[in-house]
């Protein structure tokens, strides 16, 4: 993939030609078709005949999150006047792992405290910003923080709380075969990270919502 990278959180952005980097279909394809010969399959028999070009279009779903910019998804905000905590839990989440490019799912639980002005997004529109960042190659911890680090960016809220809760399936399908393991992840930011009551209280909620 050609093009610089925004440093706030690695979204490819134009290179000289001034074009996106974009999702190049016919590569992935061909890509696909070298692995299953790569492992020992005749990608011309039948039931693997498309089987190319609809994992090529999986990944360009999957990793659509390479190509949005996370600052359009928070762009509305509205002035409610509410300066205590919103929290929005058990958001689904359904990423891949870097590293093997296997999937991770579990669950993003996001938390803020809006700036003095009381201004909020769309409840709809952290969700989003889950999704978007999940829609990446990732590592838990830097999605965790992406999406933390995005809130303070178009809020600049007192304080955000982001908790991630995810199995991974590197560690359940293949390696060492841990099914069921989950890890958790956590990015706090302002007043979460100088008040422990505050933070106690955000987690209380997450521990208890059940
Ligand atoms: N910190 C972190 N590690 C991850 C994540 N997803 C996968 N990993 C780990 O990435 C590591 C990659 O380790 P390597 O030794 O390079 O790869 P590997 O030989 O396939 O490792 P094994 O999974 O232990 O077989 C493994 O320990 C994975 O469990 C993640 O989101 N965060
Ligand atoms: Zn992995």
């Amino acid at each position: 993939m050609t093009g610089t990278v925004n440093s706030a959180d690695s979204v490819p952005v134009a290179g000289p030609s001034g074009r996106r980097p974009g999702f190049d279909q016919a590569r992935a394809e061909n890509a696909v078709r070298e692995l299953l010969l790569a492992c020992g399959e005749n990608p011309d028999r039948e039931g693997l005949r498309d089987t190319p070009a609809r994992v090529a279009r999986a990944y360009r779903e999957l990793f659509a999150g390479l190509h949005t910019d996370p600052d359009t998804v928070l762009s509305r905000t509205f002035d409610e006047s509410h300066e205590e905590l919103v929290l929005v839990t058990d958001i689904p989440l359904y990423s891949t792992c870097e590293h093997h490019l296997v999937p991770f799912h579990g669950v993003a639980h996001v938390g803020y405290i809006p700036d003095v002005q009381g201004r909020v997004t769309g409840l709809s529109k952290i969700a989003r910003l889950v999704d978007l960042y999940a829609r990446r190659p990732q590592v838990q911890e830097r999605l965790t923080s992406q999406v933390a680090d995005a809130l303070v960016r178009k809020l600049d809220p007192r304080g955000v709380i982001v908790v991630m809760e995810a199995e991974h399936l590197c560690m359940a399908m293949r390696g060492i075969r841990k099914p069921g393991t989950r890890t958790m992840t956590s990015a706090v930011r302002g007043i979460f990270k100088t008040s422990a009551s505050s933070r106690a209280e955000a987690l209380e909620l997450i521990k208890g919502r059940r």
